[in-house]
């Protein structure tokens, strides 16, 4: 049984079952959520105190070579993605979508140093790629909870806007996450400690996920819902594909096993959330996950859809959130 939430996976496609949270009581024109006033992010790690200098080195960053707190202490959203185009993309989307001044080529790669990572900031936003799987998110969010940490940013929201199989839903619909879980369906993350199996809680922010449903509100061309997101260490055998270089297993065992996480109450499947939640849940930090579906899985492997189609799923996580940032900065005006 799936960790608790408060209802089952719901579905857009029949507006009237939308619940009845109304978006004026939590969205409408705060600068910041409500219980989140000057929270700020911690890192649980006391030998970095001792440490004099801190290289954050698959950013390209150091506490010595670079000024934390004057380069980032605004930051209030920061949205992560696995690919590098995708993050600059939504740079230069949220760029416009506030009003900003300043042109498009002013918004430079601040991680140009490595190709590890890519990173743009534009106001309170910082945007930033974090590759494919569990171990490239994870690092990537070690040096950018250090940072944020050393920047002295507070009230931060972090959200990872993705792609990801969907379940038994319309491809192009996008899942808010309430609760990651891994391939047994459980709300867990495993990290391995030296030689320590360690288990961690994958809880996301529930109150950031119904926010997020509420701006999905204005939002009618794409279905939005909320369900539970399963993790995997790989898109091939990992996700029960029969296309992958390697496969011994049926296409009757895939779908029983793919029904039964739909009847578990997970709607996507990707390759980040479970490590996401658990460390952003470990340092403070509201954390929500919001992927776009490219593909129903209990109909097929292979993400044939054309690279135009595929690239507008891609902005619908980024149109949601810019709904929320322009919401929390007081500055939306519902069409
Ligand atoms: O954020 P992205 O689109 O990279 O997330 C999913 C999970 C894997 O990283 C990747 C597999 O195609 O897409
Ligand atoms: O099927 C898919 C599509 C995108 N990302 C995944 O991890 N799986």
């Amino acid at each position: 049984m799936v960790g608790k939430h408060r209802r089952s996976a719901w579905h857009s496609t029949l507006p009237d079952s939308r619940p009845s949270t109304t978006s004026s009581s939590r969205t409408t024109k705060q600068p910041l959520g409500i219980n989140q006033r000057n929270k700020f992010v911690h890192v649980k790690n006391p030998h970095l105190d001792s440490m004099d200098e801190d290289i954050l080195y698959h950013l390209d960053l150091g506490t010595k070579t670079h000024n934390f707190p004057a380069m980032f202490g605004d930051v209030k959203f920061v949205c992560v993605g696995g690919s590098p185009n995708r993050m600059k993309a939504f740079a230069l989307f949220i760029h416009k979508e506030l009003g900003f001044e300043g042109s498009e080529e002013d918004i430079q790669d601040i991680c140009a140093g490595t190709d590890r990572y890519c990173m743009y900031k534009t106001g309170p936003v910082l945007s930033i790629s974090h590759g494919m799987g569990i171990p490239s998110i994870s690092i990537m969010l070690h040096e950018l909870i250090k940072l944020l940490h050393h920047a002295k940013c507070c009230d931060v929201t972090i959200i990872r806007i993705g792609t990801s199989g969907g379940i038994g839903i319309e491809p192009g619909s996008v899942v808010i996450t309430d609760t990651a879980v891994n391939s047994f369906f459980k709300p867990q993350f495993e990290q391995i400690i030296l030689d320590t199996v360690v288990t961690r809680s994958t809880e996301l922010d529930k109150e950031l996920a119904e926010e997020l449903l509420n701006c999905s509100e204005e939002i009618r061309e794409f279905p939005t819902l909320i369900g539970h997101t399963m993790c995997t260490y790989d898109f091939y055998e990992g996700q029960g594909r029969l296309d992958g270089a390697l496969c011994f297993f049926s296409n009757e065992r895939k779908l029983d096993y793919l029904q039964r996480a739909y009847k578990a109450g997970i709607r996507n499947i990707e390759m980040e959330s479970t490590v996401f939640a658990a460390m952003c849940g470990l340092c403070d930090l509201k954390a929500a996950v919001v992927c776009v579906t490219l593909l129903n899985r209990l109909e097929c492997d292979q993400i044939s859809s054309p690279h135009e189609v595929l690239l507008e799923y891609q902005q619908r996580p980024q149109q949601l959130i810019s709904i929320l940032i322009k919401k929390r900065l007081g500055q939306h005006n519902p069409k």
